[in-house]
């Protein structure tokens, strides 16, 4: 079996009239992290979105494990073995945590209680709460009940859509350390969205930088971590001159 799992080619997506996808091509291959950096507005969601079948591409083409799936309906998606986090996690808040992992597993037809005792070893503030309903839950525990949720489906690609937001640094640490965990020991492909470069590029193999729609900037997390546009731009360091005065207005390299 080939070892790319996701290949997305020159897709273009619109909203009316607005163009948020212009020509995006990624590639995400078997055990990677791959991440997706960029700003508010870049086209992060909906380039998740497009991957996942919640919208339709205007144009390119999206293989998933040597197959077309741009233009299908997202459960056929789903059912393949993709596996969305959504930003904002959306866990059913009436239902018990319990029973949001095993509606995680409605895709299966095989026994998914194996997997039930893996998301608690990986959570267990999930276990020990599991009779109460996911309402309660605090952001980062709504994070946590969201992952599990998703690898219920026992997926062969996961999608976390900024897995950080709302989230204290500390919690943001925990849950890239659970990500990490996962990816090394559960052999979990994911392709995570975020704007929290700092933790993305550490965390991730690969990335990519979004702007406007556009990918801008590819390359090993190491490599993207140490360039100067990445420091300057995405994590915050700037340059300073001779006098020690620091240059804020230098150009990106990129376009
Ligand atoms: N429902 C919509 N209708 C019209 N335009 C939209 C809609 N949703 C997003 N857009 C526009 O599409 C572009 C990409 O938005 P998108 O939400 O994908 O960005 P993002 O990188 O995920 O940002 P954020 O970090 O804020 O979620 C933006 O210019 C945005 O204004």
């Amino acid at each position: 079996m080939s070892d790319t799992v996701l290949s997305v080619r020159n897709v273009e997506t619109f909203y009316g009239a607005i163009m948020a996808l212009r020509g995006v091509s990624i590639d995400v291959n078997r055990g990677e992290i791959v991440t997706i950096l960029g700003a508010n507005g870049a086209g992060k969601t909906t380039l998740m979105k497009t991957i996942c079948g919640l919208m339709d591409p205007e144009k390119g083409t999206i293989s998933f494990l040597g197959k077309e799936i741009s233009r299908q309906e997202p459960d056929k998606i789903v059912r393949q073995g993709i596996s969305l986090i959504p930003e904002g996690r959306e866990v059913f808040p009436y239902l018990t945590i319990e029973e949001n992992l095993k509606l995680g597993a409605y895709t299966r037809k095989d026994d998914a209680s194996d997997d039930l005792e893996m998301v608690y070893s990986y959570f267990p503030i999930l276990k020990e709460r599991r009779k109460q309903a996911s309402g309660f839950l605090s952001g980062g525990q709504q994070q946590m009940l969201a992952i599990g949720r998703g690898l219920m489906a026992k997926p062969e690609l996961m999608l976390l859509d900024e897995p950080s937001l709302g989230l204290s640094p500390l919690l943001t640490q925990e849950i890239f350390g659970i990500i990490r965990r996962l990816n090394a020991e559960q052999k979990v492909t994911m392709l995570i969205v975020e704007q929290n470069a700092h933790i993305a590029l550490a965390t991730a193999h690969k990335g990519y930088v979004l702007e406007m729609g556009r990918i801008v900037m590819a390359g090993d997390a190491d490599d993207l971590a140490n360039s100067a546009d990445i420091q300057e731009f995405y994590l915050g360091k700037t340059e300073e001159n001779e006098r020690g005065q620091k240059r804020w207005k230098r150009r990106k390299t990129w376009r």
